[in-house]
């Protein structure tokens, strides 16, 4: 790391200018605060590491600088006495950590490790939320057909309010987008949105997901763990797929609703939590409950408010909006006023049933902007299913012609995998499962086939 050091005990200057740098780090010395500020103007550094008490300029003013031009920057202060308002001081500008002086080299050693560590994993969080910003872009759903301007007002009352609210919808409709907009509209936005699909979970660990487990509580579990409820903590825990909850669960979760008190595997104490349950299926609850594979009196808990979302065949007028919503997503370059789709795109579009709804409509306008070489987009552009309703026209690319003769190795393999992408509504980890390849292979032959595309 990059040491900002000042302090005026010229013992401690030469101590630090000749240990920091075996340590790893390099290191300016500074003899005073006005030349460690003069420092700053100059470069930026990971850490301080400041006397209190300097003559002229205290630490606590180098700090405050280096925070305002660089809020991460942290800080060690090292002083000889310690009071009571530099301790407030050190608290309000979230100091890493206070050094009574003499301070020991090993001691150091270990607060350097850990601001390195804690710099580390700010990074990881940045990158990991602007990643998790590019997938799930904002809340904001598009679409104004009647039936989205019902959703929306529905979105727009319940919000505010703490009920548990239950949001219908076959696969792909949209559920956990509305799901989230209910949370960025609520009070409790700022504190943490968590999703989890009680469907993908393996039935043994659900509830050490949910709830958190102690260290020992069962084989592999190596270290104490929060759950999700915690982790959720303040904000709300959105249960995706929640039919699929196994029926001990339901009755376990059920009692966190009704106590606000979750206990974690292995542990005989309970904790209070406050989070908002918002639940998803595209499953007839009542039927379940019929059936017996369904509590009635958790989907009671769950039910307070719910949400209907319509198929994307019922309100077909929001394809245009949705489809151009989308492209930029894949391609985000493309200027605002810019025409994407053809207007014989858009009917083909229009035409089609939708069965995975708008997560179909993503991966259909994916492979769209993967074929299309120039603005606007042509029904040619769309998958094989398409152009088969569409009169092929010329300049169409070889793997997306109408069988009329024999075809190539590859036209033959690459038909294939638009045949296995199609059935599995552009799902390539399906369609790969299907064809008997890995992941990898499948993305290699798209990839290939887009190249040979670009030089033919
Ligand atoms: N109204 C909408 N506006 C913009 N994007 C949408 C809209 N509805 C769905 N999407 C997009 O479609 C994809 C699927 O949406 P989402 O995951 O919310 O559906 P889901 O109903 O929760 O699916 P599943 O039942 O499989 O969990 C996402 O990429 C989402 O951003």
């Amino acid at each position: 790391m990059k040491i900002l050091f000042a302090d005026d005990e010229k013992s401690l200057q030469k101590l630090m200018g000749m240990e920091l740098p075996r340590l790893g780090h390099t290191v300016t010395v500074c003899p005073d605060g006005v030349t460690a500020i003069a420092a700053l103007e100059k470069e930026d550094f990971d850490c301080l590491l400041v006397d209190l008490d300097m003559p002229g300029k205290g630490g606590i003013d180098v700090i405050k600088k280096a925070k305002e031009s660089k809020p991460d920057t942290e800080a060690i202060i090292l002083t000889g006495k310690s009071s009571t308002e530099s301790a407030i001081a050190a608290v309000e500008f979230k100091v890493f950590a206070y050094l009574t002086k003499p301070c020991r080299l090993m001691e150091l050693k270990t607060l350097l490790e850990g601001v390195a560590k804690k710099r580390e994993q700010d990074r990881r969080i940045k990158a990991l939320t602007s990643r998790l910003d590019r997938i799930e872009g904002k809340s904001k759903l598009i679409g104004d057909s009647s039936a989205m301007e019902v959703v929306n007002k529905m979105i727009a009352k319940v919000a505010p309010s703490n009920s548990a609210v239950l949001i219908r919808g076959e696969t792909g409709t949209g559920k956990e987008l509305v799901a989230k907009a209910i949370h960025d509209q609520s009070l409790r936005h700022s504190q943490p949105f968590v999703a989890v699909n009680c469907g993908a979970l393996p039935e043994n660990l659900i509830e050490s997901e949910l709830f958190g487990h102690r260290k020992g509580a069962f084989t592999g579990a190596e270290e104490t763990r929060i759950g999700l409820f915690e982790v959720a903590h303040g904000g709300s825990l959105f249960l995706d797929e929640i039919g699929e909850l196994p029926k001990a669960l339901q009755a376990k979760l059920l009692r966190v609703l009704e106590t606000g008190e979750i206990r974690r595997v292995g542990e005989n104490v309970s904790i209070k939590v406050d989070v908002r349950i918002i639940s998803a299926t595209h499953r007839h609850i009542e039927d379940m409950v019929q059936d017996g594979e369904f509590r009635e009196d958790l989907m009671f808990r769950i039910n307070t408010f719910e949400i209907q979302l319509p198929p994307l065949r019922e309100r077909t007028e929001d394809i245009p909006l949705l489809a151009e919503h989308i492209s930029r997503r894949f391609w985000p370059t493309i200027p605002m006023t810019h025409t994407v789709f053809a207007t014989e795109t858009i009917h083909a579009l229009k035409s089609h049933s939708w069965p995975g709804n708008v997560r179909e409509l993503a991966n259909v306008v994916e492979h769209a902007t993967i074929l299309c070489e120039e603005l606007p987009i042509q029904p040619q552009h769309l998958p094989r299913r398409f152009s088969e309703q569409t009169p092929p026209t010329s300049g169409e690319r070889p793997e997306l012609r109408a069988v009329s003769g024999p075809l190539s190795l590859r036209e033959l393999e690459m038909q294939a995998i638009h045949e296995a992408l199609d059935r599995h509504e552009g799902s390539k980890p399906l369609a790969a499962e299907e064809l008997g390849i890995s992941l990898k292979t499948l993305y290699n032959k798209l990839n290939q086939a887009t190249a040979n595309e670009k030089t033919a």
